[in-house]
């Protein structure tokens, strides 16, 4: 597993990186931490953060004691960058890797089980929610078309895949001089299927202000005994008008 932690949060504006902002007593990023204890299939993990920030990484490593080995390495500008330094510190014996933002704390681990299912299918998986808003191209201030919503899926991490897969589309990276938002960009661009499994609506990437209200008050929701994280899935649109008939008049 590979948890990418070495942003800088300049959309959330803090003065230091928002992976380390305290989320109800605990900083973010080990909240993120915590969903080790609930996977019991990993064999190791691979931390990447800023490199001012390793050593205080590590200590929180410590903290949050991982069930399963975990190293801090520094990470480099872009994600990607990041991303590849995390993959060159994998153990040899790891087959499977396991891709996740530090600043997404409520992933359930069963959503983790399902995308490293789905990987297992085509060799690379990631999870997604279906588009709920109406989804327009927008050029200069004016809107260009509207897509059509029913294809359109907002994909998060995890994202899970076999270990050669993900170095080849990363070598390739390097030698084209590529560049991609997530890790399966860069996997589709070597013509491999990257297989698609629900994601969860509360899977919600830390990366504004308000997310961070956000995440308290639903942290404070789940400390309560709420349902916790994953449990409201995605809300699937009805296939056909007919469908649609009684349920949403
Ligand atoms: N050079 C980078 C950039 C991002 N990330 C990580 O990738 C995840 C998703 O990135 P994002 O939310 O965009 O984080 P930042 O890059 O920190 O935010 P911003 O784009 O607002 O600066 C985060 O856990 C972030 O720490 C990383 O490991 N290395
Ligand atoms: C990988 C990711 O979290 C999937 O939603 C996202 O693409 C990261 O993008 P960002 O530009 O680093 O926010």
């Amino acid at each position: 597993m590979i948890v990418a932690a070495a942003g800088s949060g300049v959309r959330m504006g803090l003065p230091h990186p928002k992976q380390f902002h305290d989320l109800e007593g605990k900083p973010l990023l080990a909240r993120t931490l915590d969903i080790l204890h609930r996977l019991d299939f990993l064999s190791g993990a691979v931390v990447v953060a800023p490199q001012a920030f390793v050593a205080w990484a590590q200590d929180l490593v410590e903290t949050v004691n991982p069930p399963c080995p975990v190293r801090v390495v520094a990470g480099g500008r872009e994600r990607q960058d990041s991303v590849r330094n995390g993959l060159d510190a994998l153990p040899s014996r790891c087959r499977w890797v396991c891709i996740h933002d530090g600043v997404r704390p409520f992933a359930s681990p069963q959503l983790f089980r399902r995308t490293l299912a789905g990987a297992q299918k085509t060799g690379a998986a990631i999870c997604a929610c279906p588009a709920v808003d109406t989804v327009k191209l927008v050029r200069d201030g004016l809107v260009e078309t509207t897509l059509n919503r029913r294809r359109v899926w907002l994909v998060q991490t995890p994202q899970v895949f076999r270990r050669d897969v993900l170095t080849a589309a990363y070598d390739r990276t390097l030698q084209e001089g590529l560049s991609a938002t997530d890790d399966a960009a860069l996997v589709e661009r070597c013509g491999v299927s990257v297989a698609v499994v629900e994601g969860e609506r509360t899977n919600v990437k830390i990366t504004c202000p308000e997310d961070l209200h956000w995440a308290a008050a639903y942290w404070k929701e789940i400390a309560r005994g709420g349902p916790p994280p994953g449990h409201s899935d995605v809300i699937r649109e009805p296939k056909t008008m007919e469908d649609a008939e009684g349920r949403n008049p």
